[in-house]
């Protein structure tokens, strides 16, 4: 089939790589006729160091690109044609000759705070245990409510649900974009708003790569690109670039729209035991591509200058 296929999507193996990577394959067939028919399109599963590295959390396996680099190397060798990617696990700088010119409509850009004993952060008693992968998560935790502890947890939506039930932790979060697309937003206990937690940079975004020079991709993923989604997205990823002195600084950042078309961007920085955090936002009054991108790599320069050496490479 793959010999056949007019067009190969590359995909990391998981339920949530592989529901969005059949999400694009769908909404590319809905938008042309001659990738409609019966293995026009092919989904390559590409198994990532991410994937097989489960015991750690992702700030200690270190290093840049660790869900993308092996789908990079099949989409520049030529194996597939077209990467689908959750835009928060894609580095800021791309591999030479690789392009990323279209980003779908954006999802729920939230945390979901999941447990099966409390309602929220603010109900657990002092020494209640989060675990959670993402250095973000846990030390936006521990800055806002010191009295909780933190542990590092890996693993699918399952072994979580599992693991929440044995009680080896009371509460664990996922993003709202995650078990949305899964189709299982009933396992969110709620929402985290964004002011409590504010979401990974391009979290709840879906990105498309290419290669530079392969024109009929170009043309047959435009079908499926939002622009709106992808300034959002580019604010955001322009602050984490000005800050990305060590993927080890917890950041988070969010660009919204408000209802008159001006856009608000928010970027914090917390010291991982989150004894400190540094907070800026920048309002955009006619945002593009070029003012969104100015605006974000403003405000992670302010933070990283506000924040120091020892901050940045704590
Ligand atoms: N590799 C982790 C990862 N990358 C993207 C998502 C969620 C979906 C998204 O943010 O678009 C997740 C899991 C999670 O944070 O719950």
């Amino acid at each position: 089939m793959t010999d056949t296929a007019k067009l190969r999507i590359g995909t990391r193996g998981s339920p949530l790589a592989l529901a969005q990577a059949h999400e694009v394959r769908d909404k590319l067939a809905a938008a042309h006729p001659e990738l409609a028919s019966e293995g026009a399109i092919a989904i390559t599963v590409i198994t990532t160091t991410g994937d097989k590295i489960l015991d750690r959390a992702l700030s200690e396996i270190g290093g840049k690109g660790l869900f993308t680099k092996e789908i990079d190397d099949a989409l520049m060798g030529g194996d597939i044609d077209l990467a689908v990617h959750s835009m928060k696990d894609v580095p800021t700088v791309l591999p030479d000759g690789m392009i990323l010119p279209t980003i779908l409509p954006r999802e729920d850009v939230r945390d979901a705070f999941i447990s099966l004993k409390y309602k929220s952060f603010a109900e657990m008693p002092a020494g209640s245990v989060i675990g959670s992968a993402s250095l973000r998560r846990q030390a936006m935790i521990l800055n806002k409510y010191p009295d909780l502890k933190v542990i590092t947890f890996r693993g699918n939506v399952q072994t979580r649900l599992r693991k929440l039930g044995e009680e080896q932790v009371d509460a664990t979060l996922l993003a709202m974009a995650g078990l949305n697309r899964l189709g299982q937003p009933e396992i969110a206990t709620a929402p985290i708003a964004e002011d409590d937690m504010l979401p990974a940079v391009a979290q709840g975004a879906i990105g498309i790569t290419i290669r530079e020079d392969d024109k009929q991709a170009k043309d047959w993923i435009s079908a499926l690109h939002c622009e709106k989604s992808a300034i959002r997205v580019a604010g955001e990823r322009a602050a984490l670039f000005a800050l990305d002195g060590s993927c080890r600084t917890p950041i988070a950042a969010l660009a919204e729209y408000h209802e008159d078309g001006s856009m608000r961007l928010r970027v914090s920085i917390v010291r991982p035991d989150g004894s400190e955090r540094l907070d800026t936002e920048r309002h955009i009054a006619q945002p593009d591509m070029a003012t969104a991108s100015a605006a974000g790599k403003d405000a992670g320069e302010e933070l990283k200058q506000r924040g120091g050496p020892d901050f940045i490479s704590a």
